[in-house]
């Protein structure tokens, strides 16, 4: 398993290795010993799985506020996504910065996003399905978002905001400078 970091303090991409044989191959694709030693002592107690089911989906930029903030390992199980991570750390050197990976099943990548960080991703196919592991649980009391389209983040999706598909709710989120309740 690899562990490869950003120039930004916090994520890292983590991609595990395959065994091939003649019936195909296998992978452990995680392992909390070896993500304990590279990345942290974090604990998963939630799975979830999403489907989008047109290219060119935004679901992002998200996070949940202290004490419920999550910090995600993304995986692509079908399709392809270009999955991004934005430093809303006001007292982070790098804050409002972002990274990007592009995650599929051949590359079998995955994004570990900590706490502190906004998530979101575009879809680059059709029928595209994610998998990541949070380190806490869902509080929709807690969900927050930052405007994926948002010019001072500089993130470049590869696709013009006309043809995005985006939720109602993440059309609406403020842009980093008006962001109320940022991570401290
Ligand atoms: C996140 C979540 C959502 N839900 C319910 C709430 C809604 O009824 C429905 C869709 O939720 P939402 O539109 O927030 O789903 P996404 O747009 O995929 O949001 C997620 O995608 C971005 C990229 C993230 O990083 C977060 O994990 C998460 O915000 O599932 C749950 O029941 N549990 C959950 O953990």
């Amino acid at each position: 398993m690899n562990f490869e970091r950003f120039d930004i303090e916090g994520p890292v991409l983590v991609t595990p290795k395959r065994i091939g044989d003649s019936r195909g191959w296998f992978s452990e694709t995680f392992r909390a010993d070896a993500f304990a030693d590279n990345v942290g002592p974090h604990t998963f107690v939630q799975h979830n799985q999403s489907m989008s089911a047109a290219k060119g989906t935004v679901r992002g930029l998200h996070f949940q506020l202290a004490p419920m903030g999550q910090g995600k390992l993304v995986r692509c199980l079908r399709g392809a996504i270009l999955d991004v991570a934005v430093d809303i750390r006001r007292s982070s050197p790098t804050f409002g910065r972002h990274v990007t990976a592009e995650l599929t099943p051949d590359n079998s990548r995955q994004l570990w996003v900590p706490e502190g960080f906004a998530h979101g991703f575009v879809t680059l196919t059709e029928d595209t399905e994610i998998f990541y592991l949070v380190t806490n649980y869902y509080s929709p009391a807690h969900d927050r978002g930052l405007a994926w389209n948002d010019p001072a983040l500089a993130i470049e999706w590869g696709l013009d905001e006309a043809s995005a598909q985006l939720s109602d709710k993440d059309r609406k989120w403020p842009v980093l400078a008006e962001l109320p309740d940022a991570y401290i």
